[in-house]
């Protein structure tokens, strides 16, 4: 797969403290990368990085092969083509979903925009809420209308950031499998963060590893488990195997 956005030995500090450490990562259309770590690994800062909305102190970020160059970027934060969709959502609250997606594409005609809301719409699930307010729908369909806004304009790369993390089981799975189909159907290349393992051996085509700031290895799960870079990796990953193992055995009875 040839790659589409690329980080290079990207690193910064945050109060005379190394958050992010030299991290290297690719990312290629189509593709759903999730980034794990614990607490505090440096997740969140990469992320903000990845997305423009703050500059690394040394690094390149590389887009289609075209350098981002700083200067340009961070005087209005953010990337056209790199959206984020953080955490907290970020909705407006007395606005319907549908508004809410709407808002992404108010610089367009009003024909054009009701054409692509209504694809939108279709591509994320949310035809039957869509005329409700955000606190009148479920933590899942608020993540989903954040997702639909965030791919409103076709940006290239995708940023999640917890995209799971509030959400019960049952959303949770929900949303896994349509964020999967959302990133094959429109080809965006899609990077999600997450503290919770499993969730990243559920959906994700690779996983990084990330420990206090750095990267410290990428691949797929059988990659990992096959030929885990260290002790670190080796003990994270079987960490989350062991829970699947034990309600393996459980169901066996
Ligand atoms: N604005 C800031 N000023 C100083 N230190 C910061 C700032 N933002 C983050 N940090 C520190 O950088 C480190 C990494 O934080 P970050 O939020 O990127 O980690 P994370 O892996 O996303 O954690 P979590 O899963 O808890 O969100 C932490 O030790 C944090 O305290």
């Amino acid at each position: 797969m040839n790659s589409l956005f690329e980080a290079s030995r990207i690193t910064k500090d945050m109060q005379g403290r190394r958050v992010v450490d030299q991290v290297s990562l690719t990312l290629s259309a189509g593709e759903l990368l999730a980034l794990v770590g614990e607490s505090g690994a440096g997740k969140s800062t990469l992320l903000s990085i990845l997305a423009c909305l703050i500059p690394a102190d040394a690094g390149e970020l590389r887009l289609s092969g075209t350098e981002i160059s700083d200067s340009a970027v961070y005087l209005i934060p953010g990337h056209a083509d790199i959206k984020l969709v953080p955490q907290e959502f970020k909705l407006l609250p007395n606005h319907t979903l549908r508004e809410n997606i709407a808002y992404a594409l108010r610089e367009y005609t009003k024909e054009y925009q009701r054409e692509r809301l209504d694809e939108l719409i279709a591509l994320t699930g949310l035809g039957a809420v869509q005329h409700k307010l955000p606190r009148e729908v479920s933590g899942g369909e608020k993540q989903r209308t954040a997702i639909a806004r965030a791919i409103a304009d076709e940006p290239k790369v995708l940023l999640l950031d917890e995209p799971f993390s509030s959400l019960d089981t049952l959303n949770k799975q929900k949303l896994k499998q349509e964020l999967l189909r959302i990133v094959r159907e429109t080809g965006v290349a899609c990077l999600f963060v997450t503290h919770d393992l499993l969730d990243a051996l559920t959906v994700a085509d690779r996983l990084g590893v990330m420990y206090q700031g750095k990267l410290l290895q990428t691949g797929t799960v059988s990659d990992l488990l096959r030929e885990p870079a260290d002790a670190y990796v080796k003990s994270f990953l079987s960490s989350g195997l062991t829970i699947l193992e034990e309600v393996r055995r459980r169901l066996e009875g």
